[in-house]
């Protein structure tokens, strides 16, 4: 396994939960850019959201995406939904890794997300957040490898990735 793995998609389509399990099994680092922008700034993502704007949120994502991505060594990174979008962050990621987009049904989502008071975007509400994802499409299908997960387990996610990193 030479590469980074980096995993894309939108809220809630198991790229923390997944990301943790792939990096056991490939005994390789694993990275989740969330927790890592929360341990830097002492800040909660909806804090920071509150206090300083999504815009701040996005350039101190891109700048700890970028770190990671020029680290010299193996790493499974999972990005939060909204990394992929900002700048030309698909494009580093593609440059710098192998990058698996974890593409799941809005429904289940919805389903997946719509309690979670962690995600401030989910405050939009339903549709708004529908339309979220449309918008976001072209950019997650640019990753080299596409993984459907509905029906799927985290367990059984990993499985299908294994053969396509390997
Ligand atoms: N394949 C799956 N099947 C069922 N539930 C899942 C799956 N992947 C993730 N989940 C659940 O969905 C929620 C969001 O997962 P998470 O890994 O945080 O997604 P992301 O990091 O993409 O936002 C968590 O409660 C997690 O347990
Ligand atoms: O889609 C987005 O813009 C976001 C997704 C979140 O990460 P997850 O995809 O891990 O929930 C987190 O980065 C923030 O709430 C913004
Ligand atoms: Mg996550």
């Amino acid at each position: 396994m030479k590469d980074k793995i980096v995993l894309v998609g939108f809220m809630g389509s198991g790229k923390t939960t997944v990301g943790k399990l792939l990096s056991k099994v490939l005994k390789i680092p694993f990275v989740d850019l969330d927790e890592e922008i929360v341990k830097r700034t002492n800040m909660s993502i909806p804090c920071i959201f509150e206090k300083f704007g999504e815009e701040r949120f996005r350039e101190i994502e891109r700048k700890t995406l970028v770190e990671f991505l020029l680290k010299p060594k193996n790493l499974v990174i999972s990005t939060g939904g909204g990394a992929p979008t900002y700048k030309n962050n698909m494009e580093l990621i593609n440059k710098n890794s192998v990058s698996v987009y974890l593409k799941t049904d809005f429904e289940k989502l919805w389903e997946r997300i719509s309690k979670d008071s962690n995600r401030p975007l989910v405050r939009l509400g339903k549709e708004k957040v529908r339309d979220l994802l449309k918008r976001r499409l072209s950019h997650y299908e640019k990753a080299k490898i596409i993984i459907r997960t509905d029906e799927l387990t985290p367990e059984e996610v990993v499985k299908k990735i294994l053969p396509e990193v390997s």
